[in-house]
């Protein structure tokens, strides 16, 4: 870009901030249906991470799309612009040495190959919330698998937008096979070895 001058060469470098901090930066991508349990286990790892003296941020859809990205809806390309900003701010948040867990149905493959480019392979940690659509449109946690069924809301994930199972997650939970401890204890597991400064 014209007239753009990014500074690359800072007198402190990630690895500064991660001593500081005594853990590894990472960008936790948590993708899953809605209801799967992407919030839930990302509340209760950030939970425990912060009572063992981590610093961490939470980053879901919810959120952000009430603030940086509430001029964006569920079409294809708002959800691809969703995902780009998300994972633009995710990157700043790890390269200062933060836990970042990110919460987005984040659908497809094309969008979580952006968020990868984006963030960089050495800071993307893929997590698979894996549960059936019977599961969640049982669980329909807000109310939102009804209303779309009954034509309320468009575009809806696993209704009338697709939603594709990622190929190769560092780590996939069932969440309508294991148990909400089981899947958290996998978790916490996981992402306490991820984190560890050597
Ligand atoms: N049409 C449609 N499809 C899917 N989800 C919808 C829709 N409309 C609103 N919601 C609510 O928005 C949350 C998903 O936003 P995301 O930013 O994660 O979506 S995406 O990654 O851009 O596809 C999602 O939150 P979660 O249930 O936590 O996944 C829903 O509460
Ligand atoms: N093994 C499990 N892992 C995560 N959530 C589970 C599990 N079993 C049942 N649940 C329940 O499923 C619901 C998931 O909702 P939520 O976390 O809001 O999903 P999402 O953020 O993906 O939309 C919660 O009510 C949670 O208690």
């Amino acid at each position: 870009m014209e007239n753009i001058h990014p500074i690359f060469d800072q007198i402190l470098k990630r690895e500064d901030k991660e001593n500081l901090l005594r853990q590894k930066g990472v960008v936790i991508w948590m993708i899953g249906l809605s209801g799967s349990g992407k919030s839930t286990l990302a509340k209760s790892l950030e939970r425990t991470l912060f009572d063992k003296g981590h610093l961490t941020q939470i980053l879901d859809g919810d959120n952000l799309r009430t603030g940086l990205n509430n001029n964006l809806g569920f079409s294809e390309e708002d959800r691809t612009e969703n995902i780009r900003r998300v994972a633009e701010v995710a990157k700043l948040f790890a390269n200062c040495g933060v836990v970042t867990i990110c919460s987005f149905i984040s659908p497809t493959e094309e969008i979580r190959q952006m968020a990868k480019a984006i963030i960089g392979n050495d800071l993307y940690y893929e997590v698979f919330v894996n549960c059936s659509l019977e599961v969640c449109e049982e669980r329909d946690v807000k109310g939102l698998y009804a209303k779309a069924r009954k034509g309320e809301i468009k575009n809806f994930t696993g209704i009338d937008s697709p939603f594709e199972n990622p190929k190769h997650p560092n780590l996939e939970l069932k969440t309508d096979v294991d148990s909400l401890e089981d899947c958290l204890s996998q978790l916490k597991e996981s992402i306490t070895q991820r984190i560890k400064i050597n």
